[in-house]
């Protein structure tokens, strides 16, 4: 039995229709792929993240804000996209597992990511959060809230950023690793985990969005992992992505992905943490970490599909 933390995109959750209805369908269908690695034989932890979500969010507060009813700040922000993804993921989940004749239970586990409050990421946002805007509506959102910064995301328009400070410690791991081996499946440290700072025994939130995919690596490493698997919307890394000379990685070493990461390759905001995040995993535990498709799980599974990032290539 292997185990296994499997990372999830904000945006694998909402595509186009930000209504709750739509995002719980494409919860379900995700749902259904992740039933595999149970039927696998595999222990599974979840991971999501909330980029979409927690920054539309952010805009219902702004929209609504008044004395009576005050605009929550990101930190609280982050808890409750906690909270709604996690409940969408408990629901699906559960059901396909009892439409699969299996009878296993899920829980969402609220967690607190600690992060350093002199981290240099508070000084210079990089996290893309909610929807994507036209090239022709940057100078008017500018205006309208001089405080954010926007930045082109990935080729795919353009997206507020916020400060996305690195994962030092997983404050609720004790009781997530508890969880897994009472057999129970978490879904844990949803959006990177509410990011917390340590004032002696408070833990203080923090206005920050924490990347999912260095939380996921963390957890990993944490629990223990035998593979953490990073599923996102396109079906593993490339070279020169989006250039006529573009490459899709099967297998690599972690020393040449490294290589690629120093020569800043890779999109910041979109391949660049998930391949660090693999790799960071890799070096510390020597298991292998794999980047590919939502909708190629089953062959991710068998290893026919997806960026697999392993310490040493074996036939080079
Ligand atoms: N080198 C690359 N290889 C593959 N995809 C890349 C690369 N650079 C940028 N991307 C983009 O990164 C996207 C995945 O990142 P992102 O959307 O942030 O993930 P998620 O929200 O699923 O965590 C892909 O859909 C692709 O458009
Ligand atoms: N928090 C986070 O990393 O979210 P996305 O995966 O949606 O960017």
């Amino acid at each position: 039995m292997a185990k296994v933390v499997v990372a999830l995109g904000g945006n694998a959750i909402l595509s186009k229709d930000a209504s709750a209805k739509a995002q719980m369908k494409a919860v379900k269908e995700t749902a259904k792929e992740l039933v595999n690695f149970i039927k696998n034989g595999d222990q599974l932890i979840i991971t999501h993240g909330n980029g979409p979500q927690v920054g539309n969010l952010l805009l219902q507060q702004i929209a609504s804000d008044s004395n009576e009813n005050p605009a929550m700040p990101l930190d609280t922000c982050g808890a409750m996209t906690q909270g709604s993804i996690g409940y969408w993921f408990q629901n699906a989940m559960k059901e396909e597992l009892l439409d699969s004749g299996i009878n296993k239970d899920v829980i969402s586990i609220v967690t607190q990511t600690i992060v350093d409050e002199n981290d240099p990421a508070f000084q210079n946002p990089s996290k893309p959060i909610g929807p994507f805007y036209k090239a022709d509506e940057v100078a008017e959102l500018k205006a309208q809230h001089p405080d954010w910064e926007i930045v082109e995301d990935a080729g795919r328009g353009y997206r507020r950023v916020v400060a996305s400070p690195k994962p030092l410690e997983i404050n609720e791991y004790h009781a997530i690793k508890q969880v897994v081996d009472a057999g129970i499946i978490p879904i844990v440290s949803g959006g990177g985990g509410i990011p917390v700072v340590r004032k002696g025994n408070r833990l203080v939130g923090t206005e920050a969005v924490i990347d999912k995919d260095f939380s996921a690596s963390k957890i990993a490493q944490l629990v223990d992992a035998d593979k953490l698997i990073i599923l996102t919307s396109v079906g593993g890394v490339f070279y020169n992505y989006g250039k006529p000379n573009q490459q899709e990685l099967k297998e690599v070493g972690v020393d040449e992905v490294q290589a690629h990461i120093d020569a800043d390759e890779f999109a910041k905001g979109s391949m660049m943490p998930k391949v660090k995040a693999a790799v960071d995993f890799v070096r510390n535990t020597g298991n292998p970490a794999v980047i590919g498709a939502l909708e190629d799980v089953q062959n991710i599974i068998k290893g026919t599909e997806g960026t697999t990032i392993v310490k040493q290539r074996v036939n080079v």
